[in-house]
């Protein structure tokens, strides 16, 4: 596969599979019909070759050349034909793409300018934030809750290190915005965090330093996080890979973006983020199109309903605090 690799990082790996047709290898004569498909989730991908947990088993599969364009990321509900053993290289082939309920893209950065979907189907973010070493970055928290708002995902900010420093002041920047979080130490329990994370699928991100993988090998004892990536999943440095990995957890998932320092917001319209304020939307009805919502705004009726007392001051701070992020320079909070 390793010409997947050369043809240069502006390809998409479905450009390069159409690129591949006809070349060596050889089609399957009998192929299995697709009504004996049976479901399966996306936890790992890798090269072209998407790991898929099977009726409890674990298989590799590769994509129908049927399937055309479209991507299949982590979190993606597949329907998988072929040979479902699971043994040594086996090969078995994913058919459909079931529709997704949600996607999380990552950001474009400099060695990749697309903006691609990285995650699928979660409903969860959960953004680590250290309280201390590395200090709070409230502009990255700040564009993970765009991200969330956007994708349709419930925020959950996790705060670590609560051992070096007090939370008292984050919290109050946050408690406007009513995202639910918890307070995490290592002496401290992690009961209220897991019946948080308890049957949903919950992406897990945060900036370098701030005690991710501790967290993980905390919920999840004996899977080493840093040492299981490298060697089990893609074979390269977690620092260099972008690609996440579920892992079961409590009758749900819990999903690492190893690499993943921020989630695309380009995309994404003022209306989106106004969308996660659900007091504020009503008024934003009455803006002027392509209004801002800024201080600034001419015409803002949710500066107008701030004049006359209606919509509450911090939360309106809130979304424009929220909205000045999201015009930012998109590489800032993204690790080298
Ligand atoms: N004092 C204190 N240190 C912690 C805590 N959690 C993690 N650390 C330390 O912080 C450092 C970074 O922790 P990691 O779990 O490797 O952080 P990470 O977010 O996975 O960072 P990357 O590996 O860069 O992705 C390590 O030295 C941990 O021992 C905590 O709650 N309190
Ligand atoms: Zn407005």
């Amino acid at each position: 596969m390793s010409r997947t690799r050369g043809g240069g990082r502006h390809l998409d790996e479905d450009d390069i599979r159409i690129r591949a047709r006809g070349g060596s290898r050889p089609r399957t004569r009998t192929r299995p019909k697709h009504e004996n498909a049976v479901e399966g989730l996306v936890t790992a991908v890798d090269r072209g070759r998407y790991r898929c947990l099977v009726e409890g088993g674990r298989v590799v599969a590769m994509k129908a050349r049927e399937l055309g364009r479209g991507s299949i990321v982590v979190g993606d509900r597949v329907d998988v034909v072929g040979d479902l053993s699971g043994r040594p290289d086996t090969l078995a082939r994913i058919v459909r793409v079931r529709e997704r309920t949600s996607v999380l893209r990552r950001t474009a950065d400099d060695t990749d300018p697309v903006e691609r979907v990285i995650v699928a189907n979660a409903d969860q973010l959960a953004i680590v934030c250290s309280l201390a070493d590395p200090a709070p970055q409230p502009r990255f928290v700040d564009r993970c809750l765009v991200a969330a708002y956007d994708a349709g995902l419930s925020p959950l900010l996790c705060l670590t290190k609560a051992d070096l420093a007090d939370p008292d002041a984050l919290l109050r920047m946050y408690e406007p915005l009513g995202v639910p979080f918890e307070v995490l130490s290592p002496e401290g329990g992690l009961t209220g965090l897991r019946e948080r994370l308890a049957e949903r699928t919950t992406v897990l991100v945060g900036s370098s330093g701030v005690g991710k993988s501790t967290l993980f090998n905390r919920l999840i004892p004996g899977t080493d996080r840093a040492v299981g990536h490298v060697n089990a999943v893609t074979g390269r440095g977690r620092h260099t890979s972008t690609s996440a990995v579920a892992l079961p957890f409590e009758g749900g998932w819990l999903i690492d973006t190893p690499g993943v320092r921020s989630f695309g917001l380009a995309h994404i319209a003022p209306e989106d983020v106004v969308g996660g304020f659900p007091d504020l939307a009503g008024f934003a009805l009455d803006c002027p199109a392509g209004c801002t919502h800024r201080e600034d705004a001419e015409d803002c009726a949710i500066g107008a309903a701030l004049e006359r007392g209606e919509a509450d001051p911090a939360r309106v701070a809130s979304l424009r605090r929220l909205l000045a992020g999201r015009e930012g320079d998109a590489d800032e909070d993204v690790e080298p």
